[in-house]
């Protein structure tokens, strides 16, 4: 890992103070000039959110307006035959190439990730047939756990949780006592959207199919952010959000992954048109398409694809000017910052780290906890600094590699100090 210590000084001089030290992090940062491809907001000092909602591109404001003027109006329905129909395969082949390293094929961009979740795990259960648990852990995203809850009733199969600790995630070994002849399913997030927790995807893939399981990550939090490589960890499912760190802006359509070997035993419990073999036949029966098109059901959601697409260039153009690891490089110095600020400025107040310190299990947010969170963080957002609380006592701080500064980690931490100790003073 690269440090985020500053650069040792001459005996006797001061210590670099927290905006020196982020200045100097930003002047060495080799994406520091990617800043300048997002729209800034012009009440935000420090947006800490990017793991719930990224900004959005310059090149996306322009893609937008060229599309509705360009396509949608110009095009009108002969645009589907020319390109709207291919979108959501065609830029699931690209996240899969960028984001997910995942051969063309096998990706899809459509639903949200609830639905798309709720179409695999359908899928699974049918092609495990005699198995009937479903492993999941009670740290997963709430939707997950009651998509899993649903599916459980309808289909009469048994969720075995896994209790990770509250603050870190589930670990191989939970899993390896886990799975058995009865497992059908393991679902798990590969970076645990509380804690940031960053889940051991390829020996956790490997014991749950030497049990003869499947298994469906969640790469809401890591698409775009941290490294996955479905195909080489042999990962069979896999779904993700495109709002957060692939900004694709308020509701785009999520991704889905099915490995291409398991296509064609998997059903899906939507069938609608738009995943059957030939949609403009409009033939009497449902006959499902023979490649990953088959997890569709119905009209894509064109306009709401339009904008990851910058994200995917910029990431693109990211790995081939800076390196392919320089995304994760500058994820991990971000975390790194703030956790050092964290214990200089917050830990003193009675803050607690509830996220990984090794950045090798670390995503690309932080969690901190304190039981003032809840007051404080309205008064942060109406000064400009936003990240975002989750229950009981958790404020995130979502740091996305493109787009977030060190100087706004350090506009953050700060403000979030000085709002706690006004919270927090005696009357
Ligand atoms: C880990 C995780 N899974 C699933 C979701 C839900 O996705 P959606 O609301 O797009 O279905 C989110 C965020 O909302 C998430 O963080
Ligand atoms: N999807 C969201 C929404 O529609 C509104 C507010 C927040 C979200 C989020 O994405 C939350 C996020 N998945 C989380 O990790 O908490």
């Amino acid at each position: 890992m690269t440090s985020t210590t500053p650069p040792v000084r001459p005996s006797g001089a001061p210590a670099a103070g927290p905006a020196e030290r982020a200045a100097a992090l930003d002047a060495a940062d080799p994406l520091t000039r990617f800043r300048e491809e997002f729209v800034p907001s012009a009440d935000v000092v420090a947006y800490l959110d990017g793991n719930s909602l990224g900004r959005p591109t310059r090149a996306s404001v322009e893609r937008l307006a060229r599309f509705a003027t360009e396509q949608w109006a110009s095009r009108l329905i002969r645009g589907w035959d020319e390109s709207w129909y291919e979108l959501p395969l065609a830029i699931g082949d690209r996240i899969g190439e960028t984001a997910l390293g995942a051969a063309p094929g096998q990706t899809f961009v459509g639903d949200s990730t609830t639905v798309i979740l709720y179409k695999l795990v359908r899928g699974a259960l049918d092609a495990r047939p005699g198995r009937t648990e479903i492993v999941v852990d009670t740290g997963n995203f709430p939707t997950d756990r009651f998509v899993l809850q649903g599916i459980a009733a309808e289909r009469g199969a048994t969720l075995r949780w896994l209790s990770p600790d509250p603050d870190a995630g589930v670990t191989t070994d939970q899993v390896a006592d886990a799975v058995g002849p009865e497992t059908a399913l393991v679902v798990l997030s590969h970076v645990a959207y509380r804690s940031g927790y960053l889940a051991d995807a390829e020996p956790i893939t490997r014991v749950a199919h030497d049990a003869g399981a499947l298994v469906l990550w969640d790469l809401c939090h890591s698409a775009g952010a941290v490294p996955v490589t479905l195909d080489a960890w042999d990962v069979d499912l896999a779904a993700g959000c495109t709002y957060k760190y692939l900004n694709g802006g308020p509701g785009s359509p999520a991704f889905g992954y099915v490995r291409a070997d398991l296509q064609a035993a998997l059903t899906q419990p939507i069938q609608g048109w738009m995943g059957s073999d030939a949609p403009f036949e409009m033939g009497p029966e449902y006959a499902p398409h023979t490649g990953v098109r088959r997890f569709l059901s119905g009209t894509p959601a064109v306009v709401g694809m339009l904008a990851m697409q910058d994200m995917l260039d910029l990431l693109d153009e990211a790995g081939n000017v800076a390196g392919s690891d320089a995304v994760r490089d500058k994820s991990v110095r971000l975390t790194g910052f703030a956790l050092d600020l964290v214990d200089e400025l917050l830990v003193p107040l009675g803050v607690r780290v509830a996220s990984p310190r090794d950045p090798a299990r670390r995503g690309s947010h932080v969690t901190i906890d304190h039981a003032a969170f809840e007051r404080v963080i309205p008064r942060l957002w109406a000064q400009g600094v936003v990240p975002d609380f989750r229950r009981p006592d958790g404020l995130r701080l979502g740091l996305s590699p493109l787009s977030t500064s060190f100087a706004e980690v350090q506009v953050g931490v700060e403000a979030i100090r000085a709002t706690l100790l006004d919270e927090t003073a005696s009357p």
